[in-house]
């Protein structure tokens, strides 16, 4: 019966993804266990591609096999393992299965099996129940029968993608199982809208014309840039990074493109600049914004030219780099300003691509805290790291100024609160919405719509109950926040943000209570 309806959902003519989902719920149900996940390696880690039964937010954990001891043993062994019910072995999903959302429980029993695509180690399957005495030894062997119909599935999945790279005039891999080159994105998403940049950003990765990558501040610009990269015909040569910001006006000629021996004090041999570096490969200008004039008329020159002349040598050198540059900046206002030069601005955004913000990408967040919050369990020597509904709930609702980088942040701040609070770390831990400290509206729209909100709700009056001192003050707190979220919590930068001296930003912090 169950042999049936596998083979049916292998045969049927859906895409691979939904294939496995339909798999592992099949498996769910004749099992009648709590949840069913299919796992990938990838690294020294086994990532979940399809699963039914766990809450959202596992599908984007990575799974570190040598921090897992089940997953260890399952990875050793050929045959489908059982662990007894009073295994004191930890599980990868205690406080993670979504029968109990509320009460976050231990898993009981489980199971589960390697599986192995053309002699190698593909991934594995796994089955968990809250309720004691669901697997016995018949389940096993009904297990490891039925990972052969799971194997062929995941080897259908590969074909599938073979064919179409093929029709595509691809280069195939050699082995087959490892399917087109790139397909471990850093990226994590699932979203829709997630799904429609990455594909326009590698349909524009193999045009080799230069990219600018648009976007809030933390939406992932840099992660994008090396996809994009490794999507091009230069993916096998370097991509060169550099932080435009981070570049101080006296050196960033030479670091860009070199300078001979003696050009000025302290070059006591000839070195070649990142445009050099880059040669037949991709120069990522990161926050490009920030280049002083002076340097983008120089950078200018060479993109025109296609040659670089070290500084202090008169003899010219070819280059020949893809650029892609980003920035969180409206570049287009800063060329109204004369900031930035027009004539720059139209070389660089010749495909300019947008990178959606954090709270566009819908269920993306949870599986981004997901990875977070294994990261952050891993650092910290737990046994179980979880987010409760509420503050799934909070996070799905919150506006994310900050984006991924916000998101990164909150999760750790408020596991290692937890940690503070003496929680017992071989147990399930929690993290409740109260801990999450989601009361930081950034951007100036932000708070302007947070204001029009509150005066819409007839709040006025209460606002105007506050102390000029006290509404200084807020404001104070806002904007500093604000400032440190945007610049990755550097303070000096912050303080160049702000208009105000690094030092007189730390005493003025440190009295409102955001620095201890
Ligand atoms: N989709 C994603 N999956 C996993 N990690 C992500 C994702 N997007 C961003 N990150 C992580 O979030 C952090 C911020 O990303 P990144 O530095 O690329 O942002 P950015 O857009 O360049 O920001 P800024 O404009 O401030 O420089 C990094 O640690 C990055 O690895």
């Amino acid at each position: 019966m169950l042999q049936q309806s596998l083979m049916a959902d292998l045969v049927t003519d859906v895409p691979a993804a939904v294939r496995l989902q339909n798999l592992v719920k099949t498996l769910r149900q004749h099992f009648h266990c709590g949840a069913v996940v299919l796992l990938k390696k990838e690294d020294e880690a086994l990532q979940p591609v399809a699963m039914h039964g766990l809450v959202n937010e596992a599908l984007g954990r990575r799974f570190v096999v040598a921090q897992h001891p089940r997953l260890a043993t399952l990875m050793a062994s050929r045959n489908a393992v059982l662990f007894e019910p009073g295994s004191s072995l930890p599980d990868p999903y205690d406080g993670l299965l979504a029968e109990q959302p509320g009460n976050a429980m231990p898993v009981h029993d489980c199971m589960g099996i390697s599986l192995y695509i053309e002699g190698q180690c593909w991934g594995v399957l796994t089955l968990d129940a809250l309720t004691p005495g669901t697997f016995n030894d018949q389940s096993t062997v009904e297990l490891q029968r039925y990972s052969l119909i799971v194997e062929a599935a995941i080897r259908v999945g590969l074909l599938e993608q073979q064919v179409r790279a093929l029709r595509q005039g691809q280069q195939q891999t050699s082995a087959g199982i490892s399917s087109a080159p790139n397909q471990d994105s850093e990226i994590i998403g699932k979203s829709q809208t997630l799904h429609r940049v990455l594909k326009e950003l590698h349909a524009v990765a193999k045009a080799d014309l230069p990219v600018l990558l648009l976007g809030e501040t933390g939406v992932g610009k840099e992660l994008f840039a090396r996809e994009l990269h490794r999507y091009s015909i230069r993916s096998g040569k370097p991509m060169i990074y550099v932080n435009c910001a981070a570049l101080p006006e006296s050196l960033a000629e030479s670091e860009l493109f070199g300078h001979s021996k003696g050009a000025f004090s302290g070059a006591t041999s000839e070195r070649g600049g990142r445009f050099e570096a880059a040669h037949q490969g991709t120069l990522f200008l990161d926050e490009v914004g920030e280049l002083p004039l002076s340097i983008q008329a120089k950078l200018l020159r060479v993109l025109q030219n296609g040659e670089v002349q070290r500084l202090g040598s008169d003899k010219p050198r070819k280059v020949d780099v893809r650029i892609v540059a980003a920035t969180n900046r409206d570049l287009q206002q800063q060329v109204r300003d004369e900031h930035f030069r027009a004539d720059l601005y139209h070389r660089l955004s010749v495909y300019p691509l947008p990178i959606p913000p954090l709270r566009d990408r819908g269920d993306d967040i949870l599986l981004l805290a997901g990875h977070f919050l294994e990261l952050n369990r891993s650092r910290l020597g737990l046994r179980a790291l979880r987010l409760s509904g509420n503050a799934e709930l909070a996070l799905k609702q919150y506006r994310w100024p900050g984006n991924i980088r916000e998101l990164e942040h909150v999760i750790s701040r408020a596991a290692i609160k937890l940690i503070s609070t003496g929680i017992d770390p071989n147990s399930i831990s929690t993290i409740e919405d109260s801990t999450l400290d989601l009361t930081m509206p950034v951007s100036a729209q932000a708070q302007r719509e947070e204001l029009n909100d509150f005066t819409a709700n007839g709040a006025a009056d209460s606002l105007q109950l506050l102390s000029l001192r006290d509404a200084v003050e807020h404001t104070q707190r806002q904007s500093i926040r604000q400032a440190l979220i945007a610049e990755n919590g550097k303070w000096n930068r912050a303080a160049k943000r702000l208009g105000v001296d690094s030092s007189n930003l730390h005493k003025l912090a440190n009295r409102l209570g955001i620095k201890q």
